[in-house]
Formats: C-alpha cells, structure tokens, sequence
C-alpha cells in the first residue's frame, strides 16, 4: 500500500490534481513484474515505459481507425504511427525484458515470480517471451482501465454532492466500527480487505459509472467460423463484430426512462444494504460478460474503492472554473484533457457527520 502514501504526498504538493494518471500506473505494473514504474511524484523523472506504452496505445488506435491498406503500408516503409508503434513496443520489450530477468534473480509475491513456478500442459516451465507477454497482457487489461474509471467516477462525484455525502456516510460509519470513532484513526492506515467490501454504496456509485462511462467503450470480435447471432444475422468467418459498451449502458430498454442520470441507488438491494447488478449479467457490460469476463474484475473494485475513500476521506473535490471535460477518441475512454480539481482538506466529525472543509 505504500502507492497510496506516495499519491497522499502527491495531493498534498499541488493543490491541482489531474486524476488517474499516476497512481493506477504504478499500482498495476508492480502488481504483474514487481517493479514500481516511479511515476507517482511530479518531481520524478519521465519514465520512458510509460510514455511508450501511451505512445503504443495511440499508435494501434490508427489501426482499427483507418483502412488496414493505411498501414500495412506505413509498416512496410517504417513510417507514422508504425514507426512509432515499432520504437514504442521495442522500449516496453526491453522493460518487460529487465522485468523477467529481476524476478528471476529475486523472486517475490507478484505474477511474473508466481508463474516462474508453474509448469506449461507439456511440463515444461514457460519461455521468457511468455512471461513478458503474460505480465504485459495484465498491465494492458488494468492500467488504463481502471485510471480512466476513477477519473470519471470524481467527476460524477463532484457534480453530485449528494452521492458524495452518501458515499463519505459510508465510510465514516465502517471505519467507525471497524477502528472506533475517532477520524484520526480512520486515516492513519490505508483501507484493509474487509473495510473496502463493506463499502456498497461506493461500489454501487463506481459500478454506476462504467455503466455510464465504461473505460473500454466498444469491444471486437473476430468471427473464426461462419456463424449466426441469436437475431439471425450470419456472420461469416474473417469477419469482425464490433458492440458498443458505451451504447448498451444507455438504452432505455436496459435502464429505463432515467438511464442518462448518475443513479448509483439503481445497483442496491431494495433494503438498500446490499450491491445488486443486473440478474442478466449481459445488461452491463464494462466488464464483458460470460465466460470471457474480465479477469481483474474484483481487483479493479478494490482498487478504485481503495483510491476514491482514500481521497474522499481527506479531501473535497471541486471542478476547476472554465476546465472543460470531454470524451477522447480512443481504445480508452479517456477525459480529452484530463481532469483539473480544486481539493479543499475535508474536515470529519463523526460517523455519519461529514462537514465540507476544514
Ligand atoms: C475498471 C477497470 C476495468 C474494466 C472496465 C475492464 C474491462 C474489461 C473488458 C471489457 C474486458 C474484455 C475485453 C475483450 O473482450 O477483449 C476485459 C478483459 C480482461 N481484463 Fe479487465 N477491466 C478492468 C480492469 C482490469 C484489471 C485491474 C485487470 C488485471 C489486473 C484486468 C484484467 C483483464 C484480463 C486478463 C482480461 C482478459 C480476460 C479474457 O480474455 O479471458 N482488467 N476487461
């Protein structure tokens, strides 16, 4: 947990902050190779890993944007974005290289080390490739995911003092029976496991988000045989089939006449005390469904339930006059210019008596 007391530090140095860059960066690449990417501070240098994976992300998008003839040539000569996706992933190589080697010569508790010790079906302990490739897949699946979630979830937040005041309730009245009620003990020590499952409401206000703002806003499917939707249209094999998550989390016929408000109340029990998603998990999405769904799902909860109490505990966002937020064209749903917020140091009673500022 020591990400969260750099992002504290973080906070504190700048009264503006632009959310969801940093933290999620650091917390997802140590998790798969076990080396913190130091990207938490804005005193730290550029970290070249980073800024090649943004570069990679971008370059592919021009992928699926244009006609595939675009750049197949561009590849071919070495130019534009394929030139720039080239460099990129040979500098995300090297990292994922450095990374394998590490964990090699000092094993710890992340997955690269974990999968050090398993066997392949034939027996056979796995290449160094595919250690790279395993632990890249994991930081591609929950990097910008879950950064991109929480962006939007402080923005919804801000908008809506209400669910703010609800979900700050919340957690004052766990942290009150979990360390008693005096708030200094509720910020001493991040939130432990079964604090942050206790935490419905906010679960219910982030699951609310990715429905209106899912991180991975349309998905592909590549079509390996001739096949046939349930509605009847045939699919030929080669074909891709592409679905919007972001269209499905808007449908009336989904969510009802309020589908376009921010309703975090629509995901909880009728006694409001537990999370309830849909019975029909294809309803929601973000997180695909069937036996393909995301495999971070519960890890990417807990780590937004662990950022936004972090934050909502010591601090009062408010939107940045003039700041414009707006979605960006990309493989991500990323804020066009991020997001700018005022903090003011939030001042606790009690459980349940939550002043605004200090
Ligand atoms: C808010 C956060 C997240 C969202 C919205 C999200 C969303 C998704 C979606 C839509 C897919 C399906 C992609 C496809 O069909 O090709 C997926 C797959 C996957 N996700 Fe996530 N994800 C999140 C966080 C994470 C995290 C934190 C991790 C791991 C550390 C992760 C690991 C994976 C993996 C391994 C898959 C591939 C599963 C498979 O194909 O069987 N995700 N995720």
């Amino acid at each position: 947990m020591s990400n969260l007391s750099a992002i504290f530090y973080y906070l504190k140095v700048s009264r503006v902050w632009i959310t969801g860059i940093t933290l999620p960066d650091s917390v997802i690449v140590n998790f798969p190779t076990g080396k913190d990417p130091e990207t938490l501070s804005p005193d730290l240098p550029d970290n070249p890993f980073s800024k090649a994976f943004d570069n990679a992300t971008e370059a592919t998008l021009q992928r699926l944007l244009y006609p595939s003839f675009l750049w197949k040539l561009q590849n071919t000569f070495d130019l534009g974005s394929e030139k720039q996706l080239r460099r990129s992933l040979a500098i995300v190589g090297n990292y994922m290289d450095d990374a394998v080697a590490d964990r090699k010569a000092r094993p710890s508790d992340d997955l690269i080390s974990r999968f050090l010790n398993k066997r392949d079906v034939d027996g056979n302990p796995f290449p160094s490739s595919v250690l790279q490739h395993i632990a890249l897949n994991f930081v591609l699946a929950g990097r910008d995911t879950s950064s991109v979630a929480l962006s939007w979830f402080f923005w919804l937040v801000m908008n809506n003092p209400e669910v703010e005041d609800k979900i700050v309730n919340e957690i004052t009245t766990v942290l009150s029976e979990t360390r008693g009620i005096d708030p200094k003990l509720w910020v001493e020590e991040p939130l432990v496991f079964d604090e942050a499952e206790k935490l419905v409401y906010l679960k219910a206000a982030l699951a609310e988000t990715l429905r209106l703002y899912p991180s991975v806003p349309l998905d592909f499917k590549y079509v390996i045989n001739d096949d046939v939707l349930p509605d009847g249209t045939f699919v030929p094999s080669g074909s891709t089939v592409t679905y919007s998550i972001y269209s499905v989390g808007r449908m009336k016929t989904i969510w009802g006449e309020d589908c376009m408000e921010f309703k975090p109340d629509r995901w909880l029990s009728s006694d409001q005390t537990r999370f309830e998603p849909p019975k029909d998990g294809y309803k929601f999405v973000a997180f695909n469904a069937g036996p393909r769904t995301c495999l971070g799902k519960d890890l990417a909860y807990l780590q937004m339930k662990s950022v936004a109490s972090a934050v909502l505990l010591r601090y009062r966002l408010s939107p940045v006059p003039g700041h414009r937020v707006v979605q960006k064209m990309s493989l991500t749903l990323f804020m066009k210019h991020g997001l700018k917020v005022y903090m003011q140091p939030r001042k606790l009673d009690g459980p349940g008596r939550v002043a605004t500022s200090a």
